[in-house]
């Protein structure tokens, strides 16, 4: 299991793919400046951030599936440590994360599709649902997107939400992470802390 997690009583998790721009989001998000990179496989421990006298914190967990320069063995242990995290510490997360690369996403889900087989990112969501923890999908680079409404319809189909996307748009929020475009992303996620009645966090995602 990861060593040093602060001791905050809410947190919100950032997890996906590798390469997904997990990092450059808690980068936007905080304002710190969060190792990121082309390779997958940057983040290999979690970032913490916290915010003591809110008793909050924001945790970019490290990616899954291929990682340069790791071993495949060390790949699997690494999804499943990211498993265990949000399990052992669902009763803190008030929100999950899921980042996805709006272009890649769907061929990825849909090469991992079959009959005996559920993609990881889906397989992530069904988590963060089975927990009980609010999902937010942030549909990341959309910049390199240029049908963004089929995309993002047939994001949310391949993640059981009916489409037409914006009907969902508390849970899916299109974003360019790298550019600062995260607005989507930041209304979504004060609608659930408004929800859970944490608006003195919501000065966090503004
Ligand atoms: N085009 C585009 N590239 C982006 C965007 N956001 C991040 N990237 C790039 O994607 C690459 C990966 O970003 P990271 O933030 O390191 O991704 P990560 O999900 O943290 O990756 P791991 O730590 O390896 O799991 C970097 O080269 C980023 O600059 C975006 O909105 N658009
Ligand atoms: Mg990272």
């Amino acid at each position: 299991m990861f060593e040093n997690r602060p001791d905050r009583s809410d947190e919100v998790v950032l997890v996906g793919r590798s390469n997904v721009g997990k990092s450059t989001l808690m980068r936007e998000i905080t304002g710190h400046k969060v190792p990121t990179g082309q390779k997958p496989g940057v983040t290999r421990e979690p970032n913490h951030f916290d915010w003591a006298s809110e008793d909050f914190m924001v945790t970019d967990l490290p990616g899954f599936g291929y990682m340069q320069g790791v071993e495949e063995g060390h790949e699997e242990a690494i999804k499943t440590e990211v498993v265990q995290y949000v399990e052992e510490y669902a009763e803190n997360v008030m929100v999950g994360v899921l980042v996805l690369d709006g272009k890649a996403a769907v061929d990825i889900i849909d090469r991992h599709s079959g009959d005996d087989e559920i993609p990881h990112v889906v397989e992530l969501y069904y988590l963060l649902e089975e927990l009980g923890i609010q999902p937010v999908v942030a549909v990341n680079k959309m910049d390199k997107v240029p049908d963004r409404d089929e995309r993002l319809n047939d994001i949310a189909d391949r993640l059981g939400l009916y489409p037409p996307w914006k009907q969902w748009r508390d849970v899916i929020a299109p974003i360019t992470a790298k550019k600062g475009k995260i607005g989507p992303f930041e209304d979504a996620m004060k609608s659930h802390l408004e929800a859970a009645k944490r608006d003195d966090l919501k000065k966090f995602f503004a």
